[in-house]
């Protein structure tokens, strides 16, 4: 049951904020969790200023974060206007109104409209090298972007230009950003098995590959989309080196998590919102150290879950399984990574020491080399620890 936070000694702060100088709101630390929270531009989860404060400046890494669905409103509705067949809103404000949904399949519909505004190589740079910029600004080091290569390639991008695209970008923000990025080659399910093959091969042929490809994924929509029949082609990912990181329970139930374990051999779940509905999947996840890739807003935002408050990643940290926080489509879902660590903190009744655990979950599950995983966990340690130093 969560306990509503009192104050200062709530929080386990060691050095807690200087006296309230206002005694009549709240002390800055204290969680005023009666707001609302709505997963579409509502207030900001009642997370202290404070904590939001130490958020903001807390080296992460994200690891379940797509390429067009983190389009920010001013890129979307530049392409938009680049392209005025599209239904796509050219206004920003417009776009938020766009970008609120009915249920899953129709946020699918508007993702795909805003894919069918990624049209020339320049637009996938441009839109690579904008998100990396976002992410910078969040002090992201290091983000695995899943992109569905069979959507530009079938929309008529060619192949050799895509990669060359993302991988400028990619080199480019490295340089001037000090963003790491790596990427993740998921398979649109419900484009079924033509989807598959060339998303396998697009991943696994040494012509086109990109150098900065580590892993293979399944999006889209579940319901109807069974995970089994994709498994001669995570097959070939995996013996070509790559991880597996399917979405799997997050429209559907405990099962698809099931088979995305033992049919597509997933090291780590996109989402696995269902998971709690099976103590025995609980007990799986947990002792085999698999990482759930949580993505709480989105989760609200698609309908897969009716209130943050009922969100099940209290369950999922009870039963101690690796959590790692995600925002999967920020701008779409009126979030983005700082924000959910925001929201990691309000339900999971985090100080900054929690916070810096969560950040080093996902430093740890990530497919970055050793060396580079120390480099962002030291410098973790020493944001938290000058953070807390009195
Ligand atoms: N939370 C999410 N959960 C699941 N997926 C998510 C999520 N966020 C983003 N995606 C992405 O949505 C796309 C869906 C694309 C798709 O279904 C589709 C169907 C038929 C044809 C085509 C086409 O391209 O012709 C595409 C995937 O690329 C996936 O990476
Ligand atoms: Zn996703």
């Amino acid at each position: 049951m969560r306990r509503r936070h009192q104050g200062r000694g709530e929080l386990r702060n060691k050095h807690p904020p200087p006296p309230n100088p206002h005694p009549h709101n709240p002390p800055p630390n204290m969680f005023r969790i009666d707001q609302p929270i709505t997963a579409r531009g509502g207030p900001m989860p009642p997370t202290t200023d404070h904590l939001h404060a130490f958020i903001a400046g807390l080296p992460k890494a994200e690891l379940h974060v797509h390429h067009v669905g983190s389009a920010s409103p001013r890129i979307v509705s530049e392409l938009a206007a680049r392209h005025p067949d599209s239904k796509v809103p050219t206004d920003p404000e417009a776009l938020v109104d766009y970008f609120t949904f009915t249920d899953f399949a129709h946020f699918i519909d508007v993702y795909l409209s805003v894919v069918d505004l990624i049209r020339t190589p320049e637009d996938v740079r441009l839109l690579t090298y904008e998100v990396a910029r976002d992410l910078a600004r969040q002090q992201v080091r290091y983000a695995e972007l899943t992109i569905t290569p069979f959507s530009s390639t079938r929309r008529g991008i060619d192949e050799r230009a895509f990669m060359e695209a993302i991988e400028d970008a990619r080199k480019a923000a490295e340089s001037e950003f000090g963003t790491v990025l790596r990427w993740c080659f998921d398979i649109p399910g419900e484009a079924g098995l033509e989807a598959a093959e060339e998303t396998v091969r697009l991943a696994t042929d040494d012509r086109v590959r990109p150098e900065g490809l580590v892993s293979f994924g399944l999006g889209g929509p579940e319901i109807g989309v069974p995970r089994p029949q994709f498994t001669p082609y995570f097959d070939r990912a995996i013996a070509a080196g790559l991880h597996s990181v399917p979405h799997a329970g997050e429209t559907t139930g405990p099962e698809t998590v099931w088979d995305a374990l033992t049919h597509l051999r997933a090291e780590r779940i996109g989402h696995g919102t269902s998971s709690f509905r099976d103590p025995e999947l609980l007990a799986h996840l947990a002792e085999h150290r698999i990482p759930l890739e949580v993505c709480p807003t989105s989760n609200i935002a698609t309908r897969a879950v009716r209130t943050l408050d009922e969100h099940p990643i209290k369950e999922f940290v009870k039963a101690g399984i690796v959590v790692t926080i995600n925002s999967d489509d920020p701008p779409m879902f009126g979030t983005d990574l700082n924000s959910e660590y925001a929201v990691a903190a309000r339900l999971l009744e985090l100080d900054e020491e929690g916070l810096a655990r969560l950040a080093k979950n996902a430093v740890d599950a990530s497919f970055l080399d050793e060396p580079g995983k120390t480099r962002i966990k030291d410098e973790i340690d020493t944001y938290t620890a000058t953070w807390l130093a009195p």
